[in-house]
C-alpha cells in the first residue's frame, strides 16, 4: 500500500514529533511516500530546495499523491501546503484521513471538518484524537481499510 502523509512544513514545525509517531506507525501498513515530512532535519524553510526548487517539490508531490492508495494528514498545525494537497486529493477521489488534536486549542477549518463525507468513489474522514491514542486510532482505521 502506498501512503501519502501530509504535515506542516513551512506552516510551522511545532508538531514534528507527532508526525514521527504517525509515520512510524504508517510504515507498518505500507510505504510512506512522504517520509521526509517527519524528518527533524527538515526545517520551516522546507526541503533543500536549492537543487531543483519549489516546482520540483510540487510536481513530485502531486505525482506521489496521484499514485497513493490512502492519504493521512495531521491537520492541527495549519498549513497551506496540506490544505492544497487535501483539495487535490479530493479531486482525485482519494481515500483521506485527517487527524486533529482539539487539545491544541485551535479550531479546525470548516473546509476540512466540513469535508467529512463518504461517497461512492471516495471517503474523507476527520478524527479528533489525543497524542497518546494516535497508534490506536491508526490501527482502527487501517484495520477497517484492509477489511474492505
Ligand atoms: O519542502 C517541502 N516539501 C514538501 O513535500 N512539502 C509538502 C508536504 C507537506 O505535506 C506539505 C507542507 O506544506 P507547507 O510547507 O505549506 O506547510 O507540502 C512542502 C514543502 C515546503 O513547502
Amino acid at each position: 500500500m502506498h501512503i501519502y502523509f501530509c504535515g506542516s512544513i513551512r506552516g510551522g514545525r511545532q508538531d514534528v514529533e507527532v508526525y514521527q509517531r504517525i509515520v512510524k506507525k504508517l510504515q507498518t501498513y505500507g510505504k510512506v511516500l512522504t517520509e521526509h515530512v517527519s524528518h527533524a532535519e527538515v526545517s520551516e524553510k522546507g526541503e533543500d530546495a536549492v537543487l531543483d526548487g519549489d516546482k520540483a517539490i510540487h510536481d513530485r508531490d502531486v505525482e506521489w499523491l496521484a499514485s497513493s492508495d490512502v492519504i493521512v494528514a495531521e491537520v492541527t498545525q495549519p498549513s497551506l501546503g496540506v490544505g492544497y494537497e487535501l483539495g487535490r486529493a479530493v479531486a482525485m477521489n482519494k481515500r483521506i484521513l485527517c487527524l486533529f488534536r482539539p487539545s491544541s486549542g485551535r479550531v479546525l477549518s470548516a473546509m476540512i471538518r466540513g469535508a467529512d463525507c463518504r461517497t461512492e468513489s471516495s471517503v474523507f474522514k476527520v478524527l479528533d484524537y489525543t497524542e497518546e491514542e494516535v497508534e490506536v486510532i491508526l490501527e482502527k482505521y487501517f484495520g477497517e481499510l484492509t477489511k474492505n
